[in-house]
């Protein structure tokens, strides 16, 4: 089964995609790639400094649309990837397995803040000047979208990332 990984920013998404795609022996898709790709490998705070936030979110969309066609997969969504509305609805029609990382806002601000990996590029979004006051303020709508789309929720709070993979793998058999 095709599988897509869903959730805030610093969730999680592209370290547990890459490790269970290669458990999986499946291609690993990460949609922040493709769509820097789109803008000629620029990060993704240059995208917004550049394009603007807007532009940033309709190639998202195409492509995650785009991801969603495809098959045999494990994908990690952006976290603002499912409430586009026109993926919100793809991903709740859609038959694969969209797996929801939840946390509460204060893990999230953390790693946010803590982040030294490949994915630490992640400009505000509300110009918020800190972490927490920025996920305070956003993550909260984003809740019951996740939720919608979601088929199956792991709470990463405190969970490893090899036991989140295995959770997957065990909803899987
Ligand atoms: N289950 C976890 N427990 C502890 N740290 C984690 C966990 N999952 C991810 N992290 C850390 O959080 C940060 C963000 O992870 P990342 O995979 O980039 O998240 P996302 O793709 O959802 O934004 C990284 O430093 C990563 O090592
Ligand atoms: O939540 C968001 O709106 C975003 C999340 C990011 O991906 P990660 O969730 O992988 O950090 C990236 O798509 C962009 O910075 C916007
Ligand atoms: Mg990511």
């Amino acid at each position: 089964m095709d599988i897509v990984l869903i959730g805030y920013r610093a969730s999680g998404k592209s370290s547990v995609g890459k490790r269970l795609a290669h458990d999986l022996e499946r291609p690993f898709i990460d949609t922040d790639d493709l769509v820097r790709a789109h803008f000629q490998g620029d990060p993704i705070s240059t995208i917004f400094a550049n394009h603007g936030e807007p532009a940033f979110r309709a190639a998202e969309t195409d492509i995650a649309l785009d991801v969603l066609k495809r098959t045999n997969f494990v994908a990690a969504f952006g976290g603002g990837t499912p409430v586009q509305p026109r993926v919100t609805q793809a991903l709740e029609d859609w038959p694969g397995l969209c797996v929801y990382l939840s946390a509460p806002a204060h893990v999230l601000a953390q790693r946010i803040d803590t982040d030294a990996g490949p994915g630490a590029d992640r400009p505000s979004l509300t110009g918020q000047a800190s972490a927490a006051d920025e996920v305070a303020r956003v993550l909260t709508p984003r809740i019951p979208i996740y939720q919608r789309c979601a088929d199956l929720t792991i709470d990463v709070a405190t969970t490893p990332i090899p036991q989140v993979i295995q959770q997957i793998l065990d909803h899987l058999r």
